[in-house]
């Protein structure tokens, strides 16, 4: 246990529902709120995945912390006055609420999975006892802020350490955190600083991880530093919706726009029977992955992944298409002949008008949304429904206790009256 006591009620900086409030009900109500933007859809069509208590904790796979000695903080959330343990200074962890630290009142940020909780803890009695002794020591001068990024399995967890200044020392930062690494089973550790960084462990900072769909184990790696879902429980859910969807397509040849590193790419490939997938994505970083992943899982007969805009490649289709193919072409975009479903995950902001007008071009009986910005979901859904019809649509808990959703469309192109 740390020697620091904190307060039993840690907060949640940031979040709308706090661990003594109900958050199966927030969770609840969060979604029928986002299910009122679709009430021209039959309800029959609608579905909601709420979390359980459970899933409410627990969950993440990436936070970030700034870690702020306690006299620092202005009054009165640190120290807790009640507790007689804690003096002055000392290292804790915080959030930012409206610009402003707030700590986290808890060594273990009871909404990140137990992996980081676990490693959170072990780090800041280390620090702490550093700092007790030498406020000045490499590991804990300048240091700023920490992120925690685990695999969904929890059996990876990489930790990164910002310092607002150069360690000049780097052997005393070195020397603290080496033994630090198998002792509490860490992955890899950087410190970074003034554009520099210094790393033990994994030197490559890649992410081995699995989950298992519908009883099929699906292996993939991707990159520390970029896009993946934090949330390995909604993404399963998201899955196996997917892929219970998309199944009920018929030979699916499936154009999939903003892949990242392959999630539902290779998931769809493994675990349904369909014909191709041609997936695009922008990051040639992520490009290079979702390529490894599709090797490392054996699928490359059935999928190929390009680097692209999503829009730039939808004008191209589209122009292939007037012009009525390219013949003897070896271009990925000829990788299929025609596609009848499309699959897209844009950023938050939403559809590329390219993609919406290749969307509507006619090409595909079927198309899929997975969206977690809500506004543009229902703006983009205004101009896709002049062409096709929601079908099902299913609200999950992206994060539970803030108000974020993802939402899976299936839309089915209207039948010519
Ligand atoms: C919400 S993420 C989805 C990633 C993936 N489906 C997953 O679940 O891991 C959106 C992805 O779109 C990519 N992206 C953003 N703009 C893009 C564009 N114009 N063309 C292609 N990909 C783009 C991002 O790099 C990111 O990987």
């Amino acid at each position: 246990m740390s020697a620091f006591s904190p307060t039993p009620t840690p907060v949640l900086p940031g979040y709308e529902c706090q661990l003594s409030s109900d958050a199966v009900a927030h969770s609840s109500q969060k979604l029928d709120s986002t299910l009122l933007d679709f009430s021209h859809v039959p309800p029959s069509r609608l579905q909601k995945l709420p979390s359980t208590l459970s899933e409410t904790l627990a969950y993440r796979c990436t936070c970030g912390f700034q870690i702020i000695d306690s006299s620092q903080l202005p009054p009165p959330s640190f120290p807790p006055k009640s507790d007689p343990s804690s003096s002055t200074h000392n290292l804790v962890y915080c959030m930012r609420n409206n610009f402003t630290p707030v700590s986290l009142l808890t060594d273990r940020f009871p909404i990140a999975n137990n992996l980081i909780q676990k490693t959170m803890e072990s780090l800041i009695i280390a620090l702490r006892e550093v700092f007790k002794a030498d406020k000045e020591h490499a590991a804990v001068g300048n240091l700023t802020s920490c992120k925690f990024v685990s695999s969904w399995d929890e059996r990876e967890i990489f930790v990164t350490f910002s310092y607002s200044d150069t360690i000049s020392n780097s052997s005393e930062w070195l020397n603290f955190f080496r033994p630090l690494l198998p002792l509490h089973n860490i992955t890899s550790l950087t410190a970074r600083f003034q554009k520099q960084s210094l790393s033990l462990g994994r030197e490559i900072k890649k992410i081995n991880d699995r989950i298992v769909i519908k009883g099929t184990e699906i292996i993939y790696e991707k990159p520390e530093d970029a896009f993946c879902h934090p949330n390995r429980e909604t993404m399963e859910k998201a899955l196996e919706w997917l892929c219970d969807k998309i199944g009920s397509v018929k030979n699916g040849r499936i154009l999939e726009m903003y892949c990242g590193s392959g999630a539902h790419t290779i998931a769809l490939a493994r675990c349904v029977e369909i014909e191709k997938i041609l997936c695009v994505e922008i990051d040639q970083r992520l490009v290079d992955y979702c390529n490894s992943n599709i090797v490392k899982n054996n699928v490359q007969d059935k999928v190929k992944c390009v680097k692209g805009d999503a829009g730039k490649i939808s004008s191209r289709l589209m122009r292939r298409r007037m012009k009525g193919g390219v013949e003897n072409s070896t271009s990925p975009l000829d990788f299929v002949e025609r596609f009848n479903c499309l699959l897209v995950d844009p950023p938050r902001s939403g559809l590329d008008g390219s993609v919406k007008k290749l969307a509507m071009s006619g090409e595909f009986e079927d198309m899929f949304y997975v969206s977690c910005g809500r506004s543009a979901l229902v703006e983009d859904l205004k101009v896709l429904c002049e062409v096709f019809e929601v079908e099902s649509l299913c609200v999950t808990d992206l994060f539970p206790r803030t108000d974020s959703v993802e939402t899976l469309v299936h839309l089915k192109k209207k039948k010519k009256e």
